[in-house]
């Protein structure tokens, strides 16, 4: 089993300290995508998986193998780069032939594999052409072809597909997709500024920020039920609002007055405890609709109108001054600056964090 095992990871610079303890068991043939803000250490970790980097702290395995001090090449990984790093003298062929002719493949397996993964992504056309002669959406599919020829346990990708345009990624995405398909029992681990490529393409996502986990579950989990205020507003776009709240009534159902005195019920339990105590409610822009009755989360008067065509996305101000509340209704709507509008939202719907920015959820 080509598992890999990440117990309490840690990693320095010098006196700076960039991830702090990382625990982490991912499955074979499972599909991983780290996210987080810019230098929450991504990056770090996955080369520190290649092991292109040394590892300060902790321990880590390979199909149960301790690798701490395994030299890359011997790790049975393959790492798919954002610049593509290809060989630019040498032909489609060769580049993606290279790393088996070193390994001391014999020509007839080498010629064998480089055509099965030419194949699988619609490159055997160009396989006498160099680099330069293509686009950049082929030229990281040789990059990830290049990488399946070294048949790894454990493919990395470090934003492949981030110096493409936005066509060509969905195109490549796809293409990544299918490829995880094809190679069910190889684990993937794939870092990415993108959500939507971490949404579709996930098994699990891992959310980092300053060199800590925030949570590990599938897209949806984190979603639905994001541990705290950092992946509630990281995971979604636009980001989940957020707004300050005491709470009033705890119980089953909790009643929470926000910020500008309206009363809220969710249906989240909180202990009779918790009576008075600050907290943050939070609601997601596409969870909230126009009221069409009495029963109304917030009012506030639109401030800016995005019409979008397959949504339109309102700003309301009302509640936290200079801080409106998106909502994104879907379709077109003819709503106008200045306009007073109150919004709903079902209660199974609605987020309540406390005052450390953990979710009462259970
Ligand atoms: N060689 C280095 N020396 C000192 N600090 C470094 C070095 N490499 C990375 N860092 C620091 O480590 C932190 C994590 O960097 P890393 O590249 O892993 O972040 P990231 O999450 O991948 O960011 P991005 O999304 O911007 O690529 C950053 O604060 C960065 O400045």
């Amino acid at each position: 089993m080509t598992g890999l095992t990440l117990k309490d990871i840690r990693k320095s610079y010098g006196s700076v300290d960039v991830l702090h303890g990382i625990d982490l068991d991912i499955k074979q043939g499972e599909f991983i995508v780290f996210v987080g803000p810019s230098g929450c250490g991504k990056s770090t970790l996955l080369r520190m998986i290649a092991g292109l980097e040394a590892i300060t702290g902790g321990e880590m395995y390979i199909d149960g193998q301790l690798v701490n001090d395994v030299p890359p090449s011997k790790r049975g990984i393959a790492m798919v780069f954002q610049s593509y790093a290809l060989y630019p003298h040498m032909t489609v062929y060769d580049n993606m032939a290279f790393g088996m002719k070193i390994a001391g493949e014999s020509k007839q397996e080498i010629d064998r594999r480089v055509r099965a993964a030419a194949e699988s992504l619609q490159l055997s056309k160009y396989l006498d052409r160099l680099p330069k002669a293509l686009s950049g959406g082929q030229r990281q599919r040789v990059a990830i072809g290049r990488a399946i020829c070294r048949d790894p346990k454990v493919f990395l990708f470090d934003e492949p597909l981030s110096n493409l345009d936005a066509a060509l990624r969905v195109a490549t995405r796809i293409e990544i997709a299918r490829l995880n398909e094809q190679m069910a029992d190889t684990t993937m681990i794939y870092v990415t500024h993108d959500q939507v490529e971490a949404m579709t393409l996930a098994d699990r996502i891992v959310v980092l920020s300053a060199g800590n986990i925030e949570q590990v579950g599938a897209p949806l989990e984190l979603y639905e039920r994001p541990a705290n205020l950092f992946v509630a507003k990281f995971i979604g776009s636009p980001a989940m609002n957020i707004i300050p709240a005491t709470i009033s009534g705890p119980g089953n159902q909790t009643t929470v007055t926000l910020t500008g005195g309206m009363s809220v019920t969710l249906d989240v339990a909180t202990e009779a405890s918790e009576k008075g105590k600050q907290a943050s409610f939070g609601v997601r822009p596409e969870d909230l609709r126009i009221a069409d009755g009495a029963d109304y989360v917030f009012e506030g008067e639109v401030s800016i109108v995005e019409a979008l065509g397959e949504v339109t996305l309102l700003y309301i101000e009302g509640l936290v001054p200079g801080e409106p509340i998106v909502v994104k209704l879907p379709g077109i709507y003819d709503v106008h600056k200045g306009q007073r509008m109150r919004f709903a939202a079902d209660r199974q719907k609605l987020h309540l964090f406390d005052a450390s920015g953990h979710t009462y959820r259970k």
